[in-house]
């Protein structure tokens, strides 16, 4: 099996991978850890000194390398991968996705503290200007994450709930 799990920042692609990981004895990699050692900087630097384009085509490289190297596995994906480079199409085309939806004022609690070490939502002066940033780009990104085969839509996508989803998708496919 092959898990992607999508969504925005701060909505548990990293935690929920990881415990959905041990529980089906797959491996867990995230996606941008393999772009930091592919790349040799962080994100903030590759942001920096690169910018977004060059960010986003060394994403869709390291999505690439992943699916070449990992047949079955529980990939974290970054915040933003389905939503350049046909990559949503390339999910959904190479595994099981699953789109965690959590509310903005849920992200907005979970950010808050670390936005001014992410490249996309540094430099907002307040958590209102923090919340609308989110909406926005959720609103922008809807269309890729709705291209999920399954969606949990909650404020905390717990492990058992998630398993539960993917037992009933795999009765029914
Ligand atoms: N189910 C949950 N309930 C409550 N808090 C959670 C849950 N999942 C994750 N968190 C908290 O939310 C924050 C973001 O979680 P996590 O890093 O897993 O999200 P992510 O989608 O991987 O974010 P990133 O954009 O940084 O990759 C962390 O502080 C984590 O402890
Ligand atoms: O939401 C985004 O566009 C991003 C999220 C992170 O996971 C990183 O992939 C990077 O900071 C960009
Ligand atoms: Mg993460």
């Amino acid at each position: 099996m092959r898990l992607f799990l999508i969504g925005m920042p701060g909505s548990g692609k990293t935690t929920l991978g990881r415990a959905l990981a041990a529980y089906y004895s797959l491996t867990f990699v995230d996606l941008d850890e393999v772009i930091v050692q592919r790349e040799g900087r962080s994100i903030v630097d590759l942001f920096a000194a690169e910018g977004e384009a060059y960010f986003r085509s060394a994403e869709a490289k390291a999505l690439r390398a992943v699916l070449a190297d990992y047949p079955a596995v529980v990939l974290a994906t970054g915040g933003g991968t389905p939503c350049f480079h046909a990559n949503a199409e390339l999910l959904r085309a190479s595994g099981l996705t699953l789109w965690l939806d959590v509310p903005v004022e849920e992200l907005v609690r979970r950010l808050v503290q670390q936005a001014a070490h992410r490249p996309l939502l540094a430099g907002l002066p307040d958590p209102e200007a923090l919340k609308n940033r989110l909406a926005e780009t959720l609103q922008a990104r809807r269309e890729f994450y709705a291209t999920a085969a399954l969606r949990c839509q909650a404020s905390v996508c717990s492990p058992e709930a998630v398993v539960r989803l993917i037992a009933q998708y795999t009765a029914t496919a």
